[in-house]
């Protein structure tokens, strides 16, 4: 196996959406320990949609070091921050508002910015760039967990199928403004970002996932975006799914030790 090609994703599936959230939080508390240990600091990236709910299960676990925390999103709709539609607001309220995070240690897109996307999306590119460069990074930064959500049509982050972002090489955070699912005008990490994380976890609850699922894990090779989401060795991909979610699916569980 060539030095860098990526690990199998390991999927680790729970009889329930509960049990799902609560092996999440202990796998999040674990990559912190470790994170913290190493560097002193835990960077995390997170998606929108169904999966700031699942981070409910985190509130009172013990262990949590809120303020060694460095939070980004891997993606955000360009909507002010407390608008239905914002990832951010939506992160806020599962989780933010209810843990002693430092608000200066969640980076939100600068919504001042809105008309102009590419000027948001490299002001955010620069956010990262402050955290990451000359740290642990080389050409891409290295987050110690992204967590990412699965549509429908296979998109992840805001990485639509068929859309040219999806080659795009060189930058970490690009503008889209047509996204086909509402709202249109967002920004999102790119495929070299996710592909250099050290850990990478989708999570994915509901029968409304099967069939996305099926193709995804089954049939990689479709080159779907979620399909393409594979982090060079080191890094390590992993799925936390309910059983519902991976109806139908050939792919093989393991068993996750809480
Ligand atoms: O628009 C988005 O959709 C994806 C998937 O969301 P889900 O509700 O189907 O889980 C999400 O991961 C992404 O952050 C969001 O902007």
């Amino acid at each position: 196996m060539p030095a860098h090609a990526p690990a199998p994703p390991v999927l680790c599936s729970f009889t329930s959406s509960a049990a799902l959230g609560d092996a999440l939080a202990h796998f999040i508390i674990k990559a912190q320990k470790e994170s913290i240990e190493k560097k002193g600091r835990f960077t995390i990236a997170i998606s929108g949609g169904s999966l700031p709910k699942q981070l409910n299960a985190l509130i009172g676990k013990s262990g949590l070091k809120w303020d060694k925390w460095q939070v980004y999103y891997a993606d955000e709709r360009v909507v002010p921050l407390d608008h239905p539609d914002s990832n951010h607001h939506l992160c806020s309220t599962e989780l933010w508002n209810k843990v002693p995070v430092p608000k200066s240690h969640i980076h939100t897109i600068d919504f001042s910015l809105a008309d102009d996307l590419e000027e948001l999306s490299d002001a955010y590119e620069k956010e990262l760039i402050h955290e990451f460069a000359q740290k642990d990074s080389a050409r891409f930064p290295i987050f110690d967990l992204i967590l990412l959500g699965v549509g429908p049509d296979g998109h992840t982050a805001s990485l639509f199928p068929g859309h040219e972002l999806l080659s795009e090489e060189d930058r970490w955070v690009a503008p889209i403004e047509d996204s086909p699912k509402p709202p249109p005008k967002r920004i999102t990490f790119t495929f070299p970002v996710l592909n250099h994380a050290y850990r990478v976890a989708f999570v994915a609850s509901g029968a409304g996932k099967a069939e996305i699922l099926k193709k995804v894990l089954d049939k990689p090779e479709n080159g779907l975006p979620a399909s393409r989401v594979r982090p060079a060795s080191p890094g390590q991909l992993y799925w936390f799914v309910d059983d519902a979610a991976v109806a139908g699916v050939e792919y093989p569980r393991t068993p996750y030790k809480l």
